[in-house]
């Protein structure tokens, strides 16, 4: 289990912390999504728990071992950032080889993890590909490949399916599912909802350095509160606003769509007829069951961040 407490770290000249009292936990086969708007400290998170930066304060500990954070243990947490980290001019094998040999590994060894790693990112038939001509999936499979050579205990990811298309998304997801499958606890950032209402176990919502809930996804969504999401044809569309209003609390998702938490009194069918009867379109309508994505723009505020 990686258990990180009370993480606090200010960058130097900066007016506010970039982590403040962060705490979390991930066993060995989970995987912990990690959510939070444009600066929240996602990146940061993952550079104290890689070593790559100290914390001012906090503890963090594989199981019973305090990981000696500035030193970095790589053989137990290993990062995945969200560009590509390879030698384009080099083929898969290649970067492989090389980035072996600077983890230290000895040949046999380095052989021996390529090759797993080259198994366990589906990247065989691709080893003798030039990186720099790989497609964006690739490209971010490749990625993966080199993080999981020191066979990690604990593999973090930062944005892994950023600027990939939707199949290529999907085939990294199963990835991710078999790596937690084969026993590694995943720490993966997003900020695709979706993604990670698809892959977590748990849930960390970050908003400017702090912790704004941690639980179970399952937790997350299991919110009963009568939820009634509405896609308007239109973006901006004051009618509906104002009727809509009268039959609960509204919240703006993204684009035509918006979120109605409906009064005790109102009713889906209620609200339907109304728009009907005024004659106002509507793209889609669901009911009963809570998005991961209302949940986050509730605990966050829909207000852009500074950062952003
Ligand atoms: N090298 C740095 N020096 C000073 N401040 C920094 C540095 N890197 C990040 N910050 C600040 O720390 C805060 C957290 O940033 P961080 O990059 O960790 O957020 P994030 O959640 O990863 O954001 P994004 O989703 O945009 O990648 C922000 O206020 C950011 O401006």
């Amino acid at each position: 289990m990686l258990r990180a407490t009370g993480l606090h770290y200010t960058y130097p000249g900066a007016a506010r912390p970039a982590l403040a009292d962060v705490s979390l936990q991930v066993a060995p086969g989970r995987l912990l999504g990690l959510l939070g708007p444009n600066g929240a400290g996602k990146s940061t998170l993952m550079a104290a728990l890689t070593g790559l930066i100290r914390p001012d304060a906090g503890d963090i500990r594989w199981g019973d071992e305090p990981l000696d954070t500035h030193a970095g243990q790589p053989r137990v947490v290993a990062l995945a950032p969200q560009q590509d980290a390879f030698y384009p001019m080099l083929s898969v094998a290649e970067n492989l080889a090389c980035f072996a040999a600077a983890a230290g590994l000895g040949q046999a060894a380095a052989r021996q993890r390529s090759e797993q790693a080259l198994a366990q990112t589906r990247l065989q038939d691709w080893r003798t590909r030039r990186a720099g001509q790989l497609s964006g999936g690739l490209k971010r499979r490749l990625n993966l490949a080199i993080a999981l050579l020191p066979a990690p205990a604990v593999l973090l990811l930062d944005e892994p399916t950023a600027g990939v298309d939707p199949q290529s998304r999907a085939f990294l997801r199963q990835v991710l599912r078999a790596l937690a499958d084969e026993g590694i606890a995943l720490v993966v950032s997003s900020h695709l909802m979706g993604e990670i209402e698809a892959l977590a176990d748990e849930v960390l919502i970050l908003d400017q350095g702090r912790v704004l809930r941690c639980a179970p996804l399952a937790e997350l969504l299991a919110d009963q509160s009568r939820r009634l999401t509405l896609d308007l044809a239109k973006a901006d569309h004051p009618a509906a606003r104002a009727l809509l209003a009268a039959h609960g609390e509204l919240r703006p998702l993204d684009g035509t769509r918006l979120e109605l938490r409906l009064h005790p009194q109102s009713s889906p069918a209620r609200v339907l007829g109304a728009l009907e009867a005024a004659g106002l379109a509507l793209r889609g309508a669901e009911f009963g069951r809570t998005r991961l994505e209302s949940t986050f723009m509730a605990l966050t505020d829909e207000a852009l961040r500074d950062d952003a």
